[in-house]
């Protein structure tokens, strides 16, 4: 068995990506939810929740860039601020989180594009 197979199994899906369309390799990041070979000292745990956080806040940074340079050529187009089926799209990603998955998913799409009524 090649390593790639290996990479595709222990992420749990065919496409070693957890589903998804992009080739990210989420197995590099190491984003497993699956945390029972970590170790039960609160420390190290707490090491890997700062990771996490790190990871987290450079997408989200990354996230709101991107939005608003979207948002920045859209206006600039004299398109709209704002793109309800694609705000749905992003509050139907989110919901695999359960109800707090629209809570983030609204902060996502408001740290995009800014507090609306401006
Ligand atoms: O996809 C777009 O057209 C965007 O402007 C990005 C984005 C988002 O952050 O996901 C932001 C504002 C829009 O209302 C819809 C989506």
């Amino acid at each position: 068995m090649s390593d790639r197979d290996d990479q595709q199994r222990s992420s749990g899906s065919a496409d070693g990506n957890g589903g998804s369309p992009f080739d990210l390799d989420l197995d590099a990041l190491n984003l497993s939810a699956d945390v029972t070979a970590l170790p039960e000292d609160i420390d190290e745990l707490r090491v890997e929740i700062d990771r996490m956080d790190a990871v987290i806040l450079a997408a989200i940074q990354r996230r709101s860039a991107v939005s608003k340079k979207i948002g920045a050529h859209r206006m600039a187009a004299g398109g709209p601020r704002l793109v309800h089926s694609r705000e749905m799209k992003v509050l139907d990603r989110f919901s695999a989180l359960g109800s707090e998955g629209h809570t983030l998913a609204m902060l996502l799409l408001r740290l995009g594009r800014g507090p609306l009524g401006r």
